[in-house]
């Protein structure tokens, strides 16, 4: 049997998914040879961890009751003495981490799995690959920092998956390094979204934790900046145009989400639906479009023909249109719900399992 290490930053949405996914899967797991141990979860503030890192893990209750824990809005710290695991607090839980990764890092090996929505797993990541620690990521934060972070993940591409950043469980990123691998061409590519922002959509786990992440913007940017820098685009968040779709007095320097959720996002609806009707009556609908071609990256709305392929996307849809050498006249096509806890987790369960053989076997740094 194949044992996978790993540690889970982030149990949120996606993470608590994640963790559900993983327990449902043993026995299908099994029958592949291989045993998924978390033998850590944390959060902003805590460490929940095996006793033995080295031979122990969170066993299925544990987990399930890491789950409640969180979906009932507390800390990892309020789990207490749960027997065969240990809780640390903020100030002990980073330098655990770090003894963690450098145990297990070059010995049984160890996937670290970034489920938060932060900016401060890029250090830590950035450490742990050093260490020998393979990186699996629903964040798109640490692969659209500085390029100097970028470099130092991708500087180990055989042992970090980020296929849930762009487009969720869509098999985005492993068609796109399928077409770049053969020869670098130069494709363009139109990445499509239809907007189905609100509260609804929070609680069904479309948006991220602040949904002016996606109303900015912002959150198809760093897609975009993720697909562009796979390309060999040298570029950063600031060289992508962005059109936000909320005035800077709605942003989060100014209102809290729930201030924005209750009062911010509604006053929104007039200037969005006459947009909306004026592209009717053009035969048209409203879609946020990104656009990566040649020295062009924007975000923004567009006014497209309804029965265009990005005119029809319905729900959490999203549609990559790839032209390149290969495909210039007719695009390679990925449609598909592109958002949602369950599909992101599973993207990030598949990534998870790719990486086995790099984890898990007495490991020559050298080989790796
Ligand atoms: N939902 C979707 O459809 C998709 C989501 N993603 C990405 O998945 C990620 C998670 O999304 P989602 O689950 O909705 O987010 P949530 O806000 O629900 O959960 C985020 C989790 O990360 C934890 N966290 C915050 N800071 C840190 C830190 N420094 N170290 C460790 N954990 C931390 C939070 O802890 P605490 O509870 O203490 O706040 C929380 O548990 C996001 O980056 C998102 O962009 C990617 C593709 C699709
Ligand atoms: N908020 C994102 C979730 C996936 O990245 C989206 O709307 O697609």
């Amino acid at each position: 049997m194949k044992n996978i290490p790993l540690l889970l930053m982030g149990c949120g949405g996606v993470g608590r998914q994640l963790l559900q996914h993983i327990v449902s899967c043993r026995s299908l797991h099994a029958q592949q040879g291989v045993h998924l141990r978390v033998i850590g979860v944390c959060d902003s503030k805590s460490l929940v961890f095996a006793s033995d890192v080295i031979t122990r893990e969170l066993n299925d209750q544990t987990l399930y009751e890491v789950c409640r824990v969180k979906s009932n809005g507390s800390s990892l710290s309020a789990l207490g003495d749960l027997g065969e695991c240990i809780v640390y607090g903020n100030s002990e839980s980073k330098r655990k981490v770090m003894d963690i990764a450098a145990l297990l890092g070059k010995a049984t090996g160890l996937a670290f799995v970034d489920c938060s929505a932060s900016s401060e797993t890029i250090g830590v990541l950035n450490q742990v690959v050093d260490m020998g620690c393979c990186v699996v990521l629903a964040n798109k934060k640490p692969l659209t920092s500085i390029m100097e972070d970028y470099d130092k993940l991708v500087s180990y591409p055989r042992r970090i998956r980020h296929e849930s950043t762009v487009g969720a469980g869509l098999p985005v990123i492993a068609s796109l390094k399928s077409i770049t691998f053969i020869r670098r061409p130069s494709p363009s590519y139109y990445w499509e979204f239809e907007w189905y922002i609100g509260i609804s959509a929070k609680n069904l786990g479309f948006t991220e934790p602040d949904p002016r992440d996606d109303l900015s913007g912002m959150d198809v940017a760093r897609k975009a900046l993720i697909l562009a820098r796979l390309l060999g685009r040298r570029i950063n968040l600031d060289n992508i145009k962005i059109e936000s779709l909320y005035p800077d007095e709605m942003g989060p320097d100014a209102m809290s989400v729930e201030e924005f959720l209750a009062s911010g996002i509604v006053s929104l609806d007039n200037d969005v639906q006459e947009r909306v009707k004026k592209a009717l009556l053009n035969g048209n609908v409203l879609r946020y479009v990104c656009v990566i071609e040649g020295s062009r990256c924007e975000v923004g709305i567009q006014e497209l023909p309804k029965d265009s392929p990005l005119g029809r996307l319905r729900g959490s849809d999203n549609v990559l249109e790839i032209y390149s050498r290969c495909y210039n006249k007719q695009p390679l096509v990925i449609q598909g719900a592109g958002a949602g806890n369950d599909t992101t987790a599973a993207g990030v369960l598949a990534d998870i399992l790719d990486i086995q053989d790099f984890i898990s076997l007495k490991r020559v740094d050298s080989v790796w």
